[in-house]
């Protein structure tokens, strides 16, 4: 049988990990979701000294975006990650996970707890950390997203509420092909 890919991709806190969860229980495929954390276990260190090489030197970057989509090409999935609708080239369905600034940082706050201010500001300059990190890597504008299958506004929608959406869209994709 064809593999099936299902690329996801938002900003922190639009809900990525949660609804690509239930997508991939849903199809039973895999959850691709590669991060730092995976990475320092393969690597044999902590995730903090981790965080520090990546700081200092781009190529684990781009090392950990090339393990995710390697995961991803290897079987049917759901991949979960930052770039994925960017890098994922053979997704039969690219989907992006829209939030405001403010409901993506309620949620973290919601998610971490700690205090509301410092957590906007947090994801404030995440945002524009990351919009930099990715130009700046391989000349991808994170804000450009308007070539997805299929744009979610999830501040409509509870995570359960998002997967007929995206089932829609791919049952539309595959009768169109
Ligand atoms: N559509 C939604 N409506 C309301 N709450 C949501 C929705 N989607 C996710 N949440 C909640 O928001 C929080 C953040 O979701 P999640 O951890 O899936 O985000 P994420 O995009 O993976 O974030 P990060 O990239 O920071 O890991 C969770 O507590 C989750 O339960
Ligand atoms: N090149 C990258 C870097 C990070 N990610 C994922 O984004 C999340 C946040 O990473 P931070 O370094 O900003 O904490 C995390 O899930 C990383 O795995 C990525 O996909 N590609």
């Amino acid at each position: 049988m064809k593999p099936l890919r299902i690329a996801i991709s938002g900003k922190s806190g639009c809900g990525n990990t949660t609804v690509s969860r239930l997508l991939a229980e849903t199809l039973q495929v895999e959850l691709v979701n590669y991060t730092f954390h995976t990475m320092a276990e393969e690597e044999g260190v902590s995730f903090e000294e981790m965080c520090r090489r990546a700081e200092s030197d781009e190529s684990w970057d781009r090392l950990l975006d090339q393990r995710q989509v390697e995961r991803a090409q290897a079987q049917s999935c759901v991949l979960a990650s930052r770039l994925a609708i960017w890098l994922l080239q053979e997704a039969d369905l690219k989907v992006y996970l829209w939030a405001s600034p403010e409901v993506r940082s309620a949620r973290i706050h919601q998610r971490e707890g700690g205090d509301l201010e410092a957590v906007q500001a947090a994801t404030r300059e995440r945002d524009r950390r990351d919009h930099a990190r990715y130009v700046r890597l391989y000349n991808i504008d994170i804000d450009s997203w308007d070539f997805a299958d299929l744009v979610v506004d999830t501040e409509q929608y509870k995570p359960e509420e998002i997967l007929p959406l995206i089932m829609e869209a791919l049952e539309h994709k595959r009768s169109c092909e």
